[in-house]
């Protein structure tokens, strides 16, 4: 029997993986596709534990349209409330469901645990650290529009939060692909995931850099990414934290330097905050086809881990 596949981190995909899973999206979003309904049979489980409007209807809608069957569990629901074990609990929900994704917003050793009981796949949808299903939404949106991934130039400017890190480590596994990060100081991607995605990219010939300046704006990109100046469940100590962040905004006149780079959101957005509304809503705007693609890859990591 195959073993039991998961999507914790973008490191648990091999380079081969990591590909189809990003083509696969891709194709979907281009449709239609003849995919036979894989999942017909089994059953997917929505676990979380913090609001998400895409990421959960992603699974949920993507699951159904391959033939699984969904149970959604609140961030209430679960006997973990009361003090049951993450041990006794993945050993139960590994009994009863094929797929269990879960937003836990904290550390992923949880979802390591549950996934240690084995039959049941167990996906990340959005923990502290990395945002793994966010980036293969991203590499897939890219592909769609662009037809390829290689030589493709990003500025993602922003926290180096959850979905950062993640496209860090996706980037890297791409011959040719570019990120530069322009974080605002105090607010870097994680020093340890990026010295992981550095040591990959130097492997396929990836670049990826980070500033925390925007004295000279980022230039001829073909991508100009950015994400919600407030990250899911964490704070900002400093009160003149919008100071920082400030020059970080996307706004038109970053397109004297980019002339034909198209806008990428992870969404959801703050126009005036991290971005203006005539950025986000105007025609260079791919964001909410973005938010489109990711049911499509959801579909295309449920498919994968059971395949
Ligand atoms: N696309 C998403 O999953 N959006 C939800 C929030 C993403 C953002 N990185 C956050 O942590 O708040």
């Amino acid at each position: 029997m195959a073993r039991t596949k998961h999507l914790i981190s973008i490191d648990d995909l091999d380079d081969d993986d990591l590909h189809h899973v990003v083509d696969r999206a891709a194709r979907f979003a281009a449709g239609p596709v003849e995919h036979g309904r894989p999942l017909a049979d089994q059953v997917v489980g929505l676990y979380f534990r913090r609001t998400s409007t895409r990421t959960r209807t992603s699974f949920w809608s993507g699951s159904l349209r391959l033939g699984a069957g969904v149970v959604n569990f609140g961030p209430n629901d679960l006997q973990t409330n009361t003090g049951e074990t993450t041990e006794d609990t993945g050993r139960v929900l590994s009994s009863m469901l094929d797929v269990l994704v879960a937003r836990t917003c904290g550390t992923t050793e949880e979802l390591r645990g549950w996934a240690s009981w084995g039959g049941m796949s167990v996906v990340n949808a959005m923990s502290e650290l990395e945002h793994p299903t966010q980036a293969l939404t991203d590499l897939a949106t890219i592909k769609a529009h662009f037809g390829t991934l290689s030589g493709i130039r990003v500025a993602y400017l922003g926290e180096g939060n959850n979905s950062a890190t993640a496209l860090a480590l996706a980037a890297a596994r791409v011959p040719g692909m570019e990120v530069d990060f322009r974080t605002p100081p105090g607010y870097a991607v994680d020093p340890g995931v990026m010295a992981r995605a550095h040591a990959v990219a130097r492997r396929t010939g990836a670049t990826l850099s980070e500033s925390h300046d925007m004295s000279t704006p980022p230039s001829g990109v073909d991508v100009l990414y950015t994400t919600r100046w407030q990250t899911t469940g964490t704070a900002k100590p400093d009160p003149r934290w919008r100071d920082v962040f400030a020059p970080f905004q996307v706004g038109a006149a970053l397109w004297d330097t980019n002339p034909d780079a198209v806008f990428m959101h992870d969404l959801p957005a703050h126009r005036g905050e991290e971005v203006t509304a005539e950025v986000l809503d105007g025609p260079a705007s791919i964001a909410f086809r973005q938010a489109a693609n990711k049911m499509w890859t959801a579909m295309a990591v449920v498919e994968w881990c059971r395949a």
